[in-house]
């Protein structure tokens, strides 16, 4: 059963229409990223779900119950934003029993009970007598989640929860929500720009772009079959290179504009002027060899790789390698790829 449902959302500001109409279902314990480029919407549609912001058209549902007018406080719904907003002059215990105190959930016993299961659920149950600025950036993160889950809402809202945490904090939380994800089974919606961390997470990710969806689906079909030029340049950061299928020897080659081939899968059916989305860790590099040739611009050193800015028919490529390979600028290196892993959209 779906736990959310957005049924053809519309959201304009003044005369700027932010969302063109998403619909969007969300089943019961299932973790959905909501991705995309900062100004699409993600943060729009995110409040639209809390009642933090209203429609301009459409509905929403939760737990079958049409939610589209009630306000935040009747949705059964918990949301944890990239600023905390612990209250300083209360100890971490009390934080996180604050929405319960507001909703009156349980008496005082209870709701002790409920606050010592939160803290334990984020470690830190020794930390309840504690104000946020005795702890670490990362530990108010942790206060924040026990807080957002500790009335065990029917539905989990996150809206860039780790993006003020450094780069190891920040792995260690991703660990962690997918650890707390899978113990108490929250239906969780969650938004980032960041799409690494969203592929991670996530059971299924949306793609939206200037408040449409762009394509959904789980990481893996978003990242090995994206649908769009959009999806495959803003997803794992593809080549796109414009061609022309051409008929060879064995099977359909991608013809660039420099008259270079490359070989694709006996499968592929897309004709005509075409975008080819080559993944940058798919490719190989070599001195020699058959294939498209490409020329060396410039080497970045990424300590266990290299990444290497190539220039094939006029377009810039990029290509991720071992560190021990090595090629000198404005060196001619042959290009070599699967070819089932040669991505065809049409332009
Ligand atoms: N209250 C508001 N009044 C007017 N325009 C708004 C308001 N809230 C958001 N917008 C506009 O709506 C668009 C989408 O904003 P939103 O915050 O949903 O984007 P986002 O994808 O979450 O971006 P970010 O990642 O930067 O937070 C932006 O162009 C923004 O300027």
């Amino acid at each position: 059963m779906a736990n959310v449902r957005l049924s053809a959302i519309k959201k304009s500001f003044g005369k700027t229409d932010v969302l063109h109409g998403i619909s969007l279902e969300v089943a019961s314990g299932e973790f959905v990223s909501l991705l995309g480029a900062s100004g699409c919407g993600k943060t729009t549609l995110l409040r639209i779900v809390a009642g933090l912001e209203s429609v301009t058209a459409g509905s929403v549902e939760i737990e079958g119950v049409e939610v589209t007018r009630l306000p935040p406080e009747k949705r059964d719904i918990a949301m944890m934003f990239q600023s905390y907003a612990l209250l300083p002059h209360l100890d971490v215990a009390e934080n996180v029993r604050f929405p319960l105190r507001m909703r009156g959930i349980g008496g005082r016993e209870e709701q002790a009970e409920k606050v010592k299961a939160a803290l334990e659920t984020v470690q830190l149950e020794h930390f309840a007598d504690r104000r946020p600025r005795q702890l670490s950036g990362g530990q108010q993160q942790r206060v924040a989640l026990a807080r957002a889950i500790v009335s065990r809402p029917k539905v989990l809202l996150l809206d860039e929860p780790l993006s003020n945490l450094d780069a190891r904090l920040r792995e260690d939380m991703q660990v962690e929500l997918i650890e707390i994800h899978q113990r108490l089974g929250l239906t969780t919606i969650f938004v980032t720009h960041d799409q690494e961390e969203a592929l991670s997470l996530s059971d299924r990710v949306v793609l939206l772009n200037a408040g449409k969806i762009e394509q959904e689906g789980t990481p893996a079909e978003i990242y090995s079959q994206p649908a769009t030029g959009f999806a495959s340049n803003f997803i794992g950061s593809a080549n796109l290179l414009p061609a022309d299928i051409v008929a060879g020897d064995a099977g359909p080659m991608a013809k660039f504009s420099d008259g270079q081939t490359l070989q694709l899968g006996p499968d592929e059916r897309v004709r005509g002027p075409v975008s080819i989305a080559l993944r940058q860790e798919d490719l190989s590099l070599s001195a020699t060899g058959d294939g498209p040739k490409a020329k060396v611009r410039t080497r970045v050193f990424l300590g266990a790789r290299n990444r290497y800015v190539l220039s094939l028919a006029g377009e810039p490529l990029r290509a991720l390698t071992a560190n021990d390979v090595e090629f000198s600028n404005g060196q001619s290196v042959t290009l070599s790829i699967d070819p089932q892993r040669v991505r065809v959209l049409p332009r």
